[in-house]
């Protein structure tokens, strides 16, 4: 299949900092994909390397085959960052007219506000917009006409509620037509709810990619609870051995009142669910309403990328 995006052992340093260190990937048509990572992995330096806004000292980027730039001259991709300041002094409709008449496929300006849900905000002077209103702006310049890759850095950062809701669906329509979408976020269950791959960086390399699944099941841990009534007092030293079963992540025991009153909710994470509990019942305990469920994204990514920070010690 032909790639939207591909990058080829890309590096690119400030100084002695690897922003983006030997990252190979690939991305395709109709994809919407997530790329998370903690503060200074290098998401925006990769979003930048993409776009053309920087050279990598290495390695290549493309995007449909050709250099960021030549993608970006023909109108092919459409970019929301996350700062950049919008023009003075002119109106929401003459900015966003503007953004249409300079794309060589562009829409008309009163359904690209629409879609970016700023049609009342369409005489309003820019620079008088609140932080939201000025975000649902940028991704208006964003879609303002049929790109086929459209590459969001935290699109979503400051927006309300019904704001976000309104962006993700107008961001589905553009993926469901073919467009690949491409956005950093810090919101993992924005990820979780509308990627179809997730990509988590850390150190400018790539350590997870694959479905929000697929990165859960990769963390390896999971989700154990239950209630014990004879945590009440009754044996001192089962807090102590409930911290010694087999498997557990570390520190990971929490134990709180249970909403009957009558015992303790135990919450654990184990990285073999089978066999912790296996061992949870020869402490001669009864457990009840045991679950045992998969890890949230936002759990896995901080499972991910600890795990990496420790190798890294
Ligand atoms: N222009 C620059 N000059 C020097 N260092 C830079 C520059 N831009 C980025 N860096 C450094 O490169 C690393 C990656 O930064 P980058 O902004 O790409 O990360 P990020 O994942 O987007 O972070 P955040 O989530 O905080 O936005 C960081 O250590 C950052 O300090």
């Amino acid at each position: 299949m032909t790639t939207t995006v591909s990058f080829e052992r890309v590096t690119k340093a400030y100084g002695e900092v690897r922003a983006v260190d030997g990252l190979t990937l690939d991305l395709y048509p109709g994809e919407t994909v997530a790329l998370l990572g903690p503060n200074g992995a290098g998401k925006s330096s990769t979003l930048d390397l993409l776009l053309g806004l920087r050279r990598p000292d290495s390695g290549t980027v493309s995007v449909f085959g050709t250099s960021p730039r030549e993608a970006i001259t023909a109108g092919r991709v459409g970019a929301m960052l996350q700062s950049g300041g919008l023009m003075d002094e002119v109106t929401v409709r003459e900015l966003v007219g503007l953004a249409c008449d300079l794309h060589p496929r562009p829409y008309r300006v009163d359904d690209v506000l629409a879609h970016a849900g700023i049609t009342q905000l369409a005489d309003r002077k820019v620079d008088k917009l609140s932080g939201g209103q000025q975000q649902r702006v940028r991704f208006a310049l964003a879609t303002a006409g049929a790109n086929d890759l459209v590459v969001l850095d935290e699109p979503t950062t400051g927006m309300d509620v019904t704001a976000r809701q309104a962006f993700w669906a107008t961001m589905r329509e553009q993926a469901d037509q073919g467009r690949a979408v491409l956005f950093a976020t810090h919101y993992l269950e924005e990820a979780d709810a509308i990627a179809d791959r997730v990509l988590v960086l850390h150190r400018g390399r790539l350590l997870a990619d694959g479905t929000a699944a697929e990165i859960k099941a990769k963390a390896g841990a999971r989700k154990i609870s239950f209630d014990l009534e004879e945590l009440r007092g009754g044996d001192p030293g089962l807090e102590r051995r409930l911290r010694e079963l087999p498997f557990l992540a570390t520190a990971t025991v929490s134990v709180s009142g249970s909403a009957a009153g009558s015992g303790h909710t135990v919450r654990l994470q184990s990285t073999d669910a089978d066999a912790t509990v296996h061992a949870l019942y020869g402490l001669g305990v009864y457990p009840r309403n045991l679950e045992v469920a998969g890890l949230g994204l936002e759990q896995a990514f901080v499972a991910i990328t600890a795990a990496e920070e420790a190798k890294a010690a």
